[in-house]
């Protein structure tokens, strides 16, 4: 939200440049007039930088966002001290508004960009695409920062309001279990729902830009319930699936969860278990690179009792059950994964546009050009693929997916991860020191580079990935091709 500027006073550049020293000190940013008279004795980059003759009674624009993001100034506590407006200026800098699509060239996929045309998505794709961009913006992202920040697991609340449009039961995808369910407040109607809503879901909620949180936002359910609505019985689905649903249960996140789909060692092989939190579970916390709010958990079974009809599929053939789980779930990684990296372009395209090094910005630079192509291409590639497989899901049985598109999935995977990487290490390179910190202008790209290792893991490692796609294609050789 903007600080409104109609009611405050217009003051002139001449008037300003008078209150240039200790005690009587304004600053002009952005064609706002700020009195930072008791400010800046307690102003976190120190006092003496806001008594510099090119900063005390002057234009500090460009200095100040080459050290703070437009966040701060928007905090209540600062926003507060704007006294006025330059006489005869209009501020420039618009934060993005609630529910508003990004302006930086690719800082949207190309289907939301204006003046381009996708043959994917249809009206009811754009009616959600919107929705959850003013949910995402509204409701989760403010969590998201807070839990990041003290590790505590997803609130309720955000949970609820999840639960209310059914978002839950939409993020595994297209199938019976969304019959009959009002779908975002009714917006798509569950027959017609697809894979692209699903990947518009999925997108959407990775704007978080809090990597730990989005897999403690139910990421556990996405991959531990698929097992039960597919393998368990009627009388396990009707227990099971209408709490988790409804946001009262939770599976598969560790350490705040209630049911844990497991594989367990049976004497023919393996058998997909689920088990109830109960006497003989236990979960202890680790800690990881990213927060804690993902709910990552050690857990121990001692001599748990599990009823029989929790054997999910048949016993000794739990290796079917995890299996037909994967493309899916790594289908919803690549998701993530490319929408995460589009948000570091946004950042780098941003601060290499802001930044200004010997009076010149670092976009005057070919070699952060050259950097911002790499990403730019990467993240392009990655979600034109992942379009055009989404599309093949759409068109395909879930057991033709196994068979012809899990190599590609597997592939794309693969793909989406390592460029996911080296565009954090690009990233870093763009923001120098400040891509490391913590807090402050690089703080998504820090976040960002720490934990998109993990992201180059779960679901499969790279490499054994790659090898997935190369075998499968392997099977489909044809005998009689020769060079
Ligand atoms: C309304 C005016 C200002 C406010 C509210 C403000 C607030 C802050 C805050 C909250 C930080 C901590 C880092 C962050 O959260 O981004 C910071 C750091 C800093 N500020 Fe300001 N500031 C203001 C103006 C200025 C100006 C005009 C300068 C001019 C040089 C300046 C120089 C710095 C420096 C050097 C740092 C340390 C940056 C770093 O650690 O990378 N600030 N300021």
């Amino acid at each position: 939200m903007s600080t409104p500027t109609k009611q405050l006073k217009t003051i002139s550049r001449e008037e300003v440049a008078k209150h240039n020293k200790p005690g009587d000190l304004w600053v002009i940013i952005d064609a706002k007039v700020y009195d930072l008279s008791r400010f800046a004795s307690l102003h976190p980059g120190g006092l003496a930088v806001l008594l510099d003759e090119n900063v005390a009674g002057q234009d500090a624009t460009d200095v100040f966002y080459q050290l703070h993001r437009h966040e701060v100034l928007l905090k209540p506590g600062y926003a507060r001290l704007q006294v006025g407006v330059v006489e005869g200026e209009e501020p420039e800098v618009k934060a993005q508004q609630v529910g508003e699509i990004s302006k930086v060239p690719y800082a949207e996929p190309t289907w939301l960009t204006p003046g381009f045309s996708s043959p994917y998505y249809k009206e009811s794709h754009k009616a959600l695409q919107k929705a959850m961009r003013k949910f995402t913006d509204e409701i989760v992202f403010p969590d998201a920062q807070a839990r990041e920040e003290d590790g505590k697991r997803i609130s309720q609340s955000v949970v609820n309001a999840m639960a209310e449009m059914n978002m839950h039961a939409m993020r595994l995808g297209p199938g019976k279990h969304l019959k009959g369910l009002k779908l975002m407040g009714g917006l798509v109607k569950p027959e017609e729902f697809d894979y692209f809503h699903e990947l518009i879901i999925n997108q959407e909620l990775m704007r978080v830009k809090a990597r730990g949180y989005a897999d403690g936002m139910l990421g556990g359910m996405v991959i531990g319930l698929p097992p039960v609505l597919n393998f368990g019985s009627e009388k396990l689905k009707q227990e099971i699936v209408p709490q988790v649903f409804a946001g009262k249960k939770w599976i598969t996140n560790g350490t705040f969860s209630d049911y844990f789909t497991v594989g367990c060692r049976t004497d023919g092989g393996l058998t997909v278990l689920l088990i109830p939190r109960g006497e003989g579970v236990e979960t202890t916390q680790i800690k990881t690179s990213y927060s804690t709010t993902a709910g990552t958990a050690y857990i121990t079974f001692d001599n748990v009792k599990v009823p029989v009809e929790n054997v999910l599929g048949r016993e000794d053939d739990g290796l079917r059950v995890i299996l037909s789980n994967f493309n899916h779930e790594r289908w919803v990684m690549c998701c993530g994964s490319v929408r995460s990296q589009r948000t570091i372009v946004e950042e780098c395209f941003k601060w290499a546009s802001q930044r200004k090094v010997f009076g010149k910005p670092l976009t005057a630079q070919a070699v952060i050009r050259a950097k911002l192509a790499n990403m730019i291409s990467r993240v392009e590639a990655a979600q034109n693929w992942l379009e055009n497989i989404t599309h093949q899901m759409n068109n395909m049985s879930y057991k033709e997916q196994s068979s012809k598109i899990a190599g590609q999935i597997g592939l794309l995977k693969k793909f989406c991860t390592s460029t996911g990487q080296e565009t954090a290490q690009d990233a870093v390179q763009i923001f120098g020191g400040r891509g490391i910190t913590k807090t402050g202008m690089g703080r998504f790209i820090q976040h960002y580079y720490v934990t998109v290792p993990f992201d180059a893991l779960l679901g499969g490692a790279e490499d054994v990935l790659g090898d997935l796609g190369v075998r499968q294609a392997m099977r489909q050789m044809p005998k009689s091709a020769r060079l």
